[in-house]
């Protein structure tokens, strides 16, 4: 049986996990679900896709599971990964690990919570969080970007880790890009995030863009709403 792949393309590890398996030519079916209409809290998907809820989950034949990045080590163990996007030599892989980790506990952790107050909620469920509640989210956020620059990107390397793309480059740049949807511009001021962020988008097109076909159109029409 095909590997069928539940996603809603506005969530950053679903992007991440569709860009993963459209660079390695794996054979996936795609079933959208979408978050927007609560389609992951239908009885139908707990019981029978994850008891978790959330996307994205894969079925391969009858195995499934969820969490992005548990569902990234499968795949290189199961289908065929290019060893560099994920290295099963342990050292190199530990280095693609550790930033996997630290995307977890820092870019996801510290900028999602500005990115649902400022535009999953209001645009969703009518929800406006005040200016003063939001800007301790913002400043997390920035400090979070601030960190990628200084810490993550400070090398001559053109990756996140050495010169060959991996699959960390591919979790940050899709948590990173889902910012702009905020009206915010995560490359202003960062020029080592923004050289970053358009070498991930050129090596990985035309799938970067396919995958984030919605967060560019919402990002425009923020954008255009913003000036009225
Ligand atoms: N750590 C999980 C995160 C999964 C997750 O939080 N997915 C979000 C979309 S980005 C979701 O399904 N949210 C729906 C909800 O919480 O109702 C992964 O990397 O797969």
């Amino acid at each position: 049986m095909v590997l069928t792949v539940y996603i809603d393309l506005l969530s950053q590890p679903c992007r991440a996990l569709y860009i993963t398996l459209k660079l390695h030519n794996v054979t996936f079916k795609t079933q959208y679900i979408s978050i927007e209409k609560g389609e992951h809290r239908t009885s139908e998907f707990t019981q029978n896709i994850s008891r978790f809820n959330k996307l994205p989950v894969i079925d391969d034949d009858g195995f499934k599971l969820t969490e992005s990045v548990g569902i990234l080590r499968y795949l290189a163990k199961t289908k065929t990964i290019r060893d560099s996007y994920y290295p099963q030599d342990a050292k190199k892989q530990a280095r693609v690990d550790e930033f996997l980790e630290w995307h977890h506990t820092n870019l996801r952790s510290l900028c999602s919570p500005y990115f649902i107050r400022k535009w999953i909620l209001p645009k969703f469920f009518g929800k406006v969080t005040p200016a003063d509640k939001l800007r301790p989210y913002f400043n997390q956020m920035v400090a979070c970007l601030d960190n990628m620059e200084r810490l993550w990107l400070n090398s001559d390397g053109l990756y996140i880790i050495g010169d060959q793309l991996t699959a960390a480059d591919i979790w940050a740049a899709c948590e990173i890009e889902q910012l702009t949807m905020t009206g915010y511009d995560p490359k202003m001021g960062r020029p080592k995030l923004a050289a970053f962020l358009e070498r991930v988008r050129n090596e990985t097109n035309p799938y970067f863009d396919e995958a984030h076909k919605e967060v560019y159109e919402y990002a425009e029409l923020d954008k255009k709403n913003s000036k009225l």
